[in-house]
């Protein structure tokens, strides 16, 4: 398929995630049952462009003053693809499966109206109603910063320290642009990619297979460092979910202590017994039974409760979930974060700690969260998280930005998703 056919598709898909509000991951999967014709390098440039337009689509559909599909299609190529309107021209031009050529009032607004004269909550590509919540995180900047939760997001990976070195997998992968994080120890970037490329499928690499690495966002590497698990430790992470935290906490406690992984969604927590298998991972206990659990209360060094929240920082990821997340889901995450908390916090012993994190940027579900725990439960107090930041990456301290109590991670400060970071402390 050439450009033009590969546009089209694109605005179908993105009509059918707009009219059927399905996630896009679940609309390209069905495009591509129904086109078997298309190649892999097809696939991957459609669902470039169909992520991109839902990144930045209130910026395109501000420069073509329409929502439509097509337009934001268009706009996606315009803004992220480096293409001009001439570039789009010649490539409709040359392909008898292209949408219509653009018409005279596309060129015409597309001249009108540029994103400098846009709404900040244009250029920050973000729905109205989380601006008072972004405002609120990230004060004068937020514009900036949600602009670059709209950017395409690396693939990071977390090499496994029990199975293989940094130098080793990056040896394995030498083709695929790869290096070394800027900031976590065992971290592992292949940059953004860019047009029609795809990220190569890491998880096809023998070293995968070996447990030598995971796929793992590197502000989830970091927030799983602050925790601060080590050998000796009694651990719990309270939300293991598929065990992305959980491999990395088992990795610094060097197979040592005792690890307990729970979830309580049974069919989330399913994948971690291959994972914690590959990666060889002995430490570890996963349950999905909170009754399992009755024996550890008060006695854990650490609990780790990497919440379940609206996943504001993962938009770069995950656009379409920006465009259908709601008030009320945000509400009712809320008050599961609050029963979280209270339910997880009775493992923790005296004189032991609790991290919290979430994967979101909204002030409410992360230092208002915490702050709220901390006004119902006198027997605990806050950690200076920045402290803990500083110890561990002293080269990097500018980096994350402190809240009160906390420290919030985002691809404008530290090229990571948005990602949440607190640590309280039982009295003794
Ligand atoms: C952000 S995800 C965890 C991601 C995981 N820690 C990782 O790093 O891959 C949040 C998890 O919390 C779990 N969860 C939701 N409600 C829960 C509850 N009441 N108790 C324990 N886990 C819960 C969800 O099933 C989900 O897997």
């Amino acid at each position: 398929m050439r450009l033009g056919g590969r546009l089209a598709a694109a605005i179908e898909i993105i009509e059918d995630i707009h009219t059927r509000h399905r996630p896009a991951a679940d609309a390209l999967k069905d495009w591509g049952l129904s086109h078997r014709f298309a190649g892999a390098g097809d696939r991957g440039a459609i669902g470039n462009i169909v992520y991109d337009a839902l990144r930045r689509r209130r910026s395109a559909a501000w420069l073509f003053q329409s929502e439509a599909s097509r337009a934001l299609a268009l706009g996606a190529l315009l803004l992220e693809w480096g293409l001009d309107l001439a570039d789009i021209d010649a490539a409709l031009a040359k392909d008898g499966f292209s949408p219509p050529a653009l018409s005279d009032e596309e060129r015409r607004a597309v001249a009108e109206n540029t994103l400098e004269q846009a709404p900040d909550p244009v250029r920050a590509d973000c729905p109205d109603w989380c601006v008072p919540l972004i405002e609120d995180a990230f004060g004068a900047d937020w514009v900036e910063e949600t602009a670059a939760l709209a950017s395409r997001p690396p693939l990071d990976l977390r090499v496994n320290p029990l199975r293989a070195s940094r130098e080793r997998v990056l040896q394995e992968i030498e083709r695929s642009g790869a290096g070394p994080t800027r900031i976590a120890p065992n971290g592992i970037r292949i940059p953004p990619i860019l047009g029609s490329g795809r990220h190569p499928n890491v998880q096809a690499e023998p070293g995968f297979r070996k447990g030598w690495f995971e796929v793992q966002d590197e502000g989830s590497q970091l927030t799983a460092e602050l925790a601060g698990a080590t050998t000796a430790m009694q651990v719990l992470d309270y939300c293991a979910g598929a065990g992305g935290k959980t491999l990395s906490l088992s990795a610094a406690m060097e197979n040592g202590g005792q690890l307990f992984a729970y979830d309580a969604e049974r069919a989330r927590l399913a994948p971690i017994f291959e994972r914690l298998r590959r990666a060889e991972c002995r430490n570890v206990q996963a349950t999905a039974r909170a009754g399992d659990l009755e024996p550890l209360a008060g006695r854990m060094d650490l609990v780790v409760v990497d919440a379940p929240c609206s996943g504001s920082g993962t938009w770069r990821r995950r656009p379409d979930a920006k465009w259908r997340l709601t008030g009320r889901q945000v509400e009712v995450r809320l008050s599961e974060q609050a029963a979280i908390l209270q339910r997880a916090s009775r493992f923790v012993k005296p004189g032991g700690r609790l991290a919290y994190i979430t994967c979101s940027v909204f002030p409410e579900e992360n230092q208002g969260q915490v702050r709220n725990f901390l006004e119902m439960n006198a027997d605990f107090a806050a950690v200076n998280a920045a402290a803990l930041w500083r110890d561990r990456f002293a080269e990097h301290v500018a980096r994350s930005r402190a809240t009160d109590p906390g420290l919030l991670l985002s691809p404008r400060l530290t090229g990571t998703d948005g990602f949440f970071f607190a640590m309280v402390q039982k009295a003794v």
